[in-house]
C-alpha cells in the first residue's frame, strides 16, 4: 500500500514527524518543519512522546500541527537489560496507532530526528509506502537511526566523521548537510561581557555549580544560566548571574552572548558553530558512547573554543580559559541554515 505519492499537490505537502524527548532532536526537526512551511503550504502530523519537551513546545510554537501523543521509553543499556522486555513491547504496541494516524493523514513523507518515537514512525511509514527520511545529529549516530538508514531514501548528517558509522550499503544515500538550526528573528539586549552557561535542554547540575562560582569569583563579568530544572543553591546568588529555568528563544541569546560554557550535545555544538560563539565545552561523559566527547573534539577543531573534560573542569582552569576567550573577543556572524540543504534535497528526492 502506498500512501503517500500525489497525495497532495506541487504547492502543498503534508508531513509526518517524530523527534523529540530532548532539544536536541526536536529543535533540528523544528528547523526543517519550519524551511517547508516558509516554501509551501504544508500540514505537519507530529508524533510525540507523553509528557516530554516537544509536547510542551508543540502548543506554543506550532499550535497547528496535528500532535499525536505515544507512550514509549528508550531502551536501556545494556541491550540485554530485562527492563527492556517490557520496553520493546511497549513500542511494538504502538504500531497500530502510529498506523491508523498516516493512514488518515496520508503523509507525503515522513521526516524523523533519531530519539526511540522515530523508529517505530518511521517503520510504520515503511510499512505503509510512505517515505521516510532521517537526519542524524550526532558524530556517532543513535541505533534507532542506524536501524531506520537501511530504508531511509535520504540519511541527513551533521559531520563527515558520521558516515563510517552507518552500513557501507547505505552510504550513498547520506548526504552531509551539519545541523539544522531552528532560529527567528530577535536579538536579546546583554550588557558586555556576558557569558551564557547552558547545559543541554536538560541542564547540568555541575554547570549550575560551576555557574554559580564563576560568577562569585569573575564581578566583572555577566552571566546568564539556564539550568534545564535542574537544582542549584539559590540561598545566595551574586548579582551577575541571572538564571533562567529553561530559554525558549536560544537563537537571540546566540546573537547576543560574547561567550558561552556548555555541555557538548551535538544541536548546541552545531548552534556554536552556526552563530560563531566562542565557547569552552564540557561535555556530558555520561552519553552513549562518548558522543559528546566526540562532538566537542570537532567543536575545538573549528578553532572556536576548547574542550575541557569535567575531570579537568576545576574552576580555576575554566576561568583562566573564559578570560582567555573573552580577551580575544567575538565576531558576531550566522552561517547559512543547513534546513535549506535539507529542504532541497528532500524536494529533488519526492519529486522524482
Ligand atoms: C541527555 C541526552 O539525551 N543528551 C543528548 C540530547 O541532548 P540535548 O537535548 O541536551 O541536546 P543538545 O545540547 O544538542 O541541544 C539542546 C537544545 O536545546 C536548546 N535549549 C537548551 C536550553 C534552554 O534553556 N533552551 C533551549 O532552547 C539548545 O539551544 C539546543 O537547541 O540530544 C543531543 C542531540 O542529539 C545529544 O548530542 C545529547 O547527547
Amino acid at each position: 500500500m502506498i500512501l503517500g505519492s500525489n497525495a497532495s499537490d506541487a504547492t502543498s505537502l503534508r508531513i509526518s514527524a517524530a523527534g523529540g524527548v530532548t532539544g536536541g532532536h526536536l529543535y533540528p526537526n523544528l528547523a526543517v518543519l519550519e524551511e517547508f512551511a516558509g516554501r509551501l503550504n504544508t500540514e505537519v502530523l507530529y508524533f510525540c512522546v507523553e509528557g516530554k519537551l516537544e509536547e510542551k513546545l508543540l502548543p506554543v510554537f506550532h499550535p497547528e500541527y496535528k500532535r499525536v501523543s505515544l507512550r514509549v521509553q528508550g531502551l536501556l543499556r545494556p541491550i540485554y537489560h530485562p527492563a527492556n522486555v517490557i520496553r520493546i513491547l511497549r513500542i511494538i504496541s504502538n504500531e497500530g496507532k502510529i498506523k491508523a494516524n498516516l493512514k488518515s493523514f496520508r503523509p507525503d513523507f515522513s521526516y524523523v530526528s533519531g530519539g526511540y518515537v522515530s523508529y517505530p514512525v518511521a517503520l510504520a511509514s515503511k510499512r505503509l509506502g510512505v517515505p521516510v527520511f532521517v537526519q542524524e545529529q550526532n558524530t556517532i549516530p543513535g541505533k534507532s537511526n542506524v536501524a531506520i538508514s537501511r530504508f531511509a531514501e535520504r540519511i541527513f548528517v551533521a559531520f563527515e566523521e558520521s558516515i563510517t558509522h552507518f552500513p557501507p550499503e547505505v552510504r550513498n544515500r547520506i548526504v552531509i548537510t551539519g545541523n539544522p538550526i531552528w532560529v527567528r528573528e530577535g536579538k536579546v539586549e546583554l550588557a558586555h561581557p556576558t557569558v551564557l552557561i547552558v547545559g543541554g535542554s536538560g541542564g547540568s547540575e555541575f554547570l549550575n555549580a560551576l555557574a554559580l562560582e564563576l560568577a562569585k569569583r569573575m564581578p566583572d563579568v555577566n552571566f546568564v544560566l539556564s539550568t534545564g530544572g535542574k537544582s542549584l543553591d539559590t540561598a545566595d546568588l551574586p548579582k551577575n548571574l541571572e538564571v533562567k529555568n529553561y530559554i525558549d528563544n536560544m537563537f537571540a541569546y546566540w546573537r547576543a552572548v560574547d561567550c558561552a560554557i556548555t555541555r557538548a550535545g551535538a544541536t548546541t555544538i552545531s548552534e556554536l558553530i552556526h552563530f560563531n560563539v566562542p565557547a569552552i565545552v564540557i561535555p556530558w561523559e555520561g552519553a552513549t558512547e562518548g558522543h559528546q566527547v566526540i562532538n566537542a573534539k570537532i567543536f575545538e577543531k573549528t578553532g572556536l573554543g576548547k574542550m575541557i573534560r569535567e575531570s579537568d573542569a576545576s574552576v580555576d582552569k575554566v576561568e583562566w580559559e573564559l578570560r582567555h576567550l573573552l580577551l580575544h573577543g567575538r565576531v558576531f556572524s550566522e552561517r547559512e541554515n543547513p534546513a535549506k540543504k535539507i529542504v532541497d534535497e528532500i524536494l529533488r528526492v519526492i519529486s522524482r
